[in-house]
């Protein structure tokens, strides 16, 4: 089983997400949030608009600094809720151990967010180069590779704008791959695509899965979670309404309101 309730934590997951809580002002985007990802397996994340799915994915790696709760990967937590001067707030343990974590979670965007003025290859081998500290040459080498897995080598010279919005999007899958992350979280990575466009990135996806990837995807492709996913996560109003097996959620949801949101989707 994919998805862990925090209370078989035993079993220990590679991504463990508890009681997750992230509020902008007096509403709360994600509410106390808690769900686990076995190391290989991929979960999907649905639910309507609004609902706090992008919020939670940016808390996972901190683009988002949550109030409350804990993502502990493989086994290391990070951060917590603390009392200090102020009252009490949300504190990564060290800066260090933040950026490493960081490091260790590979992020795709839904606007790709790539560097307009370097080159595809550049654009994945910036990281590896500035980050991980390879040699320029060494970074390009490991930057062609990646480009070569996502489908890409004959079009590492190109810049974005002489690019498809899907070979876009497959330079930034690439980009994060190239970072070697144990954990790659996918916020709506086909919905700024034309439709042609989208078969091509979830290919991709696909293949990641076949090789073992770790993946978080919030997604509105129904088909893609039914093939690809051990586990989905149906959310509402900032909350976990319901998760499991792909089938039983879209075939016999529980909850009446994931009954409601999947009549409007899967028509
Ligand atoms: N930076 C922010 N400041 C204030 N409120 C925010 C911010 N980001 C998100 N919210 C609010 O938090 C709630 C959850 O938003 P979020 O983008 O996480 O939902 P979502 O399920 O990803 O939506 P969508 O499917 O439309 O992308 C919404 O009410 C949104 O308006």
């Amino acid at each position: 089983m994919a998805v862990l309730s925090p209370t078989e934590t035993a079993l220990k997951p590679l991504l463990q997400v508890k009681g997750l809580t992230k509020r902008y002002g007096p509403s709360t985007a994600v509410s106390h949030c808690s769900f686990g990802v076995d190391e290989g397996k991929t979960v999907v994340i649905v639910g309507p608009s609004g609902s706090g799915k992008t919020t939670l994915l940016r808390c996972i790696n901190y683009l988002e600094i949550p109030d409350a709760g804990q993502v502990i990967l493989k086994g290391e937590v990070i951060g917590q809720r603390q009392i200090h001067k102020q009252g009490q707030a949300w504190k990564p343990i060290s800066e260090r151990a933040l950026a490493r974590q960081r490091q260790r979670i590979g992020f795709v965007f839904q606007r790709f967010n790539l560097f307009a003025h370097l080159s595809a290859l550049d654009n994945v081998a910036v990281g590896p180069h500035r980050v991980l500290g390879l040699s320029r040459s060494a970074a390009q080498d490991l930057a062609a590779r990646q480009l070569e897995r996502v489908f890409l080598k004959e079009h590492s010279h190109k810049r974005p704008h002489q690019l498809s919005g899907g070979q876009q999007q497959r330079v930034a899958i690439a980009r994060c791959l190239a970072m070697s992350p144990d954990l790659m979280l996918f916020d709506e990575p086909t919905s700024a695509l034309d439709p042609e466009l989208v078969t091509e990135v979830l290919e991709v996806m696909r293949e990641l899965a076949r090789d073992g990837m770790t993946m978080v995807v919030v997604s509105h492709e129904m088909g893609f979670a039914r093939q690809v996913a051990q586990q989905v996560i149906f959310m509402d109003e900032g909350s976990i309404v319901e998760q499991g097996e792909p089938d039983a959620i879209f075939d016999r949801p529980q909850e009446p309101r994931t009954q409601q949101f999947l009549s409007k989707v899967l028509v």
